[in-house]
């Protein structure tokens, strides 16, 4: 049985991610590390006094009182790499879905992860569709280098551009020369009408009521457009890419940032 500690799961992605490792036989959530609600617990949808899983604030009393195999976080940008530290610190895999980290704190991860031999799956999308969309686009990238990134999120995420338009980026600059694309000598007349810039390679993040989480990349060339486009219309789509990662998080090669190493594979 993995036994697994999620951190986040009060959130839209913690529950999601409860119920998907509930489900699955040869796995179970033992303990949520939070802020909040020490000497309480979780049922899977609200905090209760009794007949949930337990609510530990302190990592230490967590690993000792259930002695949790794998550190699965869906928390914020600004906690998670505290958060993951701590974990390895604990002689835990860790499973990160959460958005922003940056490549300091990748790189710091890494070489902790090394220092305490345990392994890490960083997913920046845990949607088997928007995996093959990032791949999708690298291959495409090789061919028609002049793009635009539109990422499309609902109204309360906090952090812009997503993980998600991050790594595809990342996967679209180890093929793609870095180069300016648009009119020589563009102005932008109002700030931020271009998007931001990665080598050329132009971002754009939308945020609105209704939306889950969306990414189209268009790639222009004389004459045509191609458009390579994701949806997420529901946080099931993530599930799979969750309970693959708590699985195989126990025998990968220690540092692994993207589900694409993992599936393609296979
Ligand atoms: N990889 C993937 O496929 C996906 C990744 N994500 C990412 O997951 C992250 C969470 O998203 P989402 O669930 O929508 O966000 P939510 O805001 O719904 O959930 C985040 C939760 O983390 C809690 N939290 C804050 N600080 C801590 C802490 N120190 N310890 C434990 N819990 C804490 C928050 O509690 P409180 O509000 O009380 O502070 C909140 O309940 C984001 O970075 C998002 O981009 C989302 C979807 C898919
Ligand atoms: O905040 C979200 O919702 C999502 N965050 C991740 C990201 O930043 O890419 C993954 C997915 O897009 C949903």
């Amino acid at each position: 049985m993995i036994k697994v500690v999620i951190a986040g799961i009060r959130g839209r992605m913690g529950k999601t991610a409860f119920e998907a490792i509930q489900a699955t036989e040869g796995m179970e959530v033992v303990a949520a590390y939070d802020y909040k609600h020490e000497g309480k617990q979780f049922d899977g949808a609200d905090v209760v006094e009794t007949g949930g899983i337990p609510f530990y604030s302190s990592m230490d009393q967590l690993v000792q009182e259930t002695t949790p195999d794998v550190f699965f976080d869906v928390t914020r940008p600004n906690v998670v790499f505290e958060n993951v530290m701590e974990a390895l610190k604990h002689q835990l895999h860790i499973v990160v879905g959460t958005s922003g980290l940056t490549e300091a704190s990748l790189d710091q991860i890494r070489a902790q992860a090394e220092q305490y031999n345990k392994n890490v799956i960083i997913a920046p999308n845990f949607s088997i569709g928007a995996v093959l969309m990032m791949k999708f686009s690298q291959m495409a990238a090789k061919f028609m280098p002049d793009i635009e990134i539109i990422e499309m999120h609902h109204n309360q995420k906090v952090d812009a551009p997503s993980g998600t338009a991050t790594k595809t980026a990342q996967l679209i600059q180890e093929v793609r020369e870095p180069h300016t694309q648009g009119a020589l000598g563009e102005v932008e007349d109002l700030k931020g009408a271009r998007g931001a810039d990665i080598e050329g390679m132009k971002i754009h993040s939308v945020r609105l009521h209704g939306l889950l989480a969306h990414q189209q990349v268009l790639f222009g060339s004389a004459g045509e457009l191609l458009t390579i486009r994701h949806d997420s219309f529901d946080r099931e789509s993530f599930k799979q890419g969750i309970v693959l990662s708590v699985e195989r998080v126990l025998e990968v090669d220690q540092f692994v940032y993207g589900l694409e190493q993992i599936l393609l594979q296979d």
